[in-house]
């Protein structure tokens, strides 16, 4: 399993940085005896420790500061590290909160410390990285103003706030890692998680993009709950009970007339009991094809980046690949799945389209096109919790043999969100 690879690569780091000390303002020597240089900027008061500047598996002590750590992606972070021993690679994890400065932190193996302030910037600037869950208004107010003020450390950060910034990387290492390596070696410092849906179709098809296969895209999706926050989450489950109330009694009866229970559930999706405050609209039973804002061209904002982080996360500036589909809302938790449509550049056999995928990463995993296994692992029940991304019914479509018809699924809060911020700390970490 790739999360059991990854532990056994964590042990090897957390035995190298366990031969090392961290020490104050003082000039260290790496394990061959080597003058470490003292780092600059918010860093100034440690040293390099480890192997030495340069080397593969130096370990460099970090301050790293955690916004939104508490929130729903936020935790779904915190037990990946934990699960990957991330932490025991941080010389000083720092946590933060906008509205429980002062109140004990979580431990992660050092024992509690008391919350700092998430608006405090002069705290902020303290740290090496900051890693942020809390959401696009934090990082719109905080972001610019650290810059403003010279702070010189990594940002990586969930919202797509900042995504779209020329100065910006979207992070999704599996896909483009060169490009995360060409933005370090640039002296980037912001590294942004991308869309979920992007980021899952990409860990999905990767491997078409990258055998430069992919003419086109069209992306139709079904999103979780999960994806508009966990209000959302309470609210859909909240919704079926009601309309499970509504139906239970005749439910109850086998010999009660369908169509009556369908009458009832009908009237409650409609009825003042059936709580839509979140959504807005009834989502168990339904579902709600809109996503994010309008834009004027008719697309949806969630539709509009499809195309623009794709193409950005690849890597391209010229002659971008299209995409562009439509997004819908439906009632599963945390899955987001997509019925894809591929228009490929060349007619390829189907062994070929799925050695290409299966070969793209560790993650993804074809499911073969037949009912059965279909049932068994493309599903948001099957895949849910896990960081596998699932896809299937790959075949080609009576539109023509370069049209590639895929089905895939994906934990949202996973390599939707949390997972691609991990690695990216992770990179830091171990560079
Ligand atoms: N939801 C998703 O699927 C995705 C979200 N994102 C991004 O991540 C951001 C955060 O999303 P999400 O994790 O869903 O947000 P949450 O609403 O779950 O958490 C955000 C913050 O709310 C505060 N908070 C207030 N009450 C509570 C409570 N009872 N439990 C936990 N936290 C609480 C916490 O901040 P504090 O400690 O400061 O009070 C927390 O960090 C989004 O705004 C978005 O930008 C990105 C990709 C996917
Ligand atoms: N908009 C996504 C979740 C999300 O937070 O996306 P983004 O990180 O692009 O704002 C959804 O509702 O499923």
């Amino acid at each position: 399993m790739p999360s059991s690879q990854h532990s056994g690569k964590a042990t090897n780091i957390s035995q190298q940085s366990s031969r090392c000390s961290l020490k104050r303002g003082k000039v260290q020597v790496d394990a061959r005896g080597a003058a470490c240089p003292p780092l600059q900027g918010s860093a100034l008061a440690y040293t390099l420790i480890g192997l030495g500047s340069g080397n593969k598996g130096c370990v460099l002590n970090k301050r790293v500061g955690f916004v939104g750590w508490r929130g729903m992606v936020g935790s779904v972070l915190m037990e990946r590290m934990q699960a990957e021993d991330d932490f025991v690679l941080i010389s000083e994890p720092v946590f933060f909160s906008t509205s429980q400065a002062g109140e004990l932190g979580p431990d992660v193996g050092r024992g509690r410390a008391p919350l700092r302030d998430a608006m405090a910037l002069d705290a902020l600037a303290e740290m090496d990285v900051i890693l942020s869950c809390q959401g696009g208004d934090y990082t719109k107010s905080i972001h610019p103003r650290l810059r403003t003020a010279g702070w010189q450390g990594y940002w990586i950060d969930a919202a797509s706030a900042l995504r779209m910034e020329p100065e910006a990387t979207i992070v999704l290492d599996p896909v483009n890692r060169p490009l995360i390596d060409a933005a370090l070696a640039a002296g980037k410092r912001d590294f942004i998680g991308g869309n979920c849906t992007v980021s899952l179709m990409l860990m999905a098809i990767g491997g078409l993009f990258k055998a430069e296969v992919v003419e086109w895209v069209s992306s139709m999706t079904y999103q979780a709950a999960s994806g508009a926050g966990a209000k959302h989450m309470r609210e859909l489950l909240a919704q079926m009970g009601v309309l499970h109330a509504a139906a239970a009694p005749l439910l109850a009866d086998p010999s009660s007339a369908i169509l009556e229970i369908d009458r009832r559930v009908t009237e409650a999706l409609r009825g003042p009991a059936l709580p839509t405050e979140h959504f807005g609209a009834p989502l168990a039973g339904s579902l709600i094809p809109w996503i994010d804002v309008a834009l004027p061209n008719g697309q949806s904002r969630e539709e509009w980046k499809g195309q623009a982080e794709t193409n950005k996360i690849l890597g391209i500036s010229e002659h971008l690949i299209p995409v562009d589909g439509v997004c819908a809302r439906v009632g599963a938790m945390r899955c987001h799945s997509q019925g894809l449509t591929i228009k490929l550049k060349r007619d390829l056999e189907i062994d070929e389209i799925v050695s290409l995928i299966q070969a793209a990463n560790d993650w993804v995993q074809v499911v073969p096109n037949d009912r059965a296994e279909t049932l068994r692992a493309l599903s948001p029940a099957a895949v849910t919790g896990s960081l596998t991304v699932a896809v299937g019914r790959l075949r080609k479509m009576n539109l023509g043999s370069q049209y590639l018809c895929a089905f895939t699924v994906g934990d949202q809060l996973l390599w939707g969100a949390a997972e691609p911020l991990r690695r990216m700390l992770r990179i830091l970490l171990e560079t």
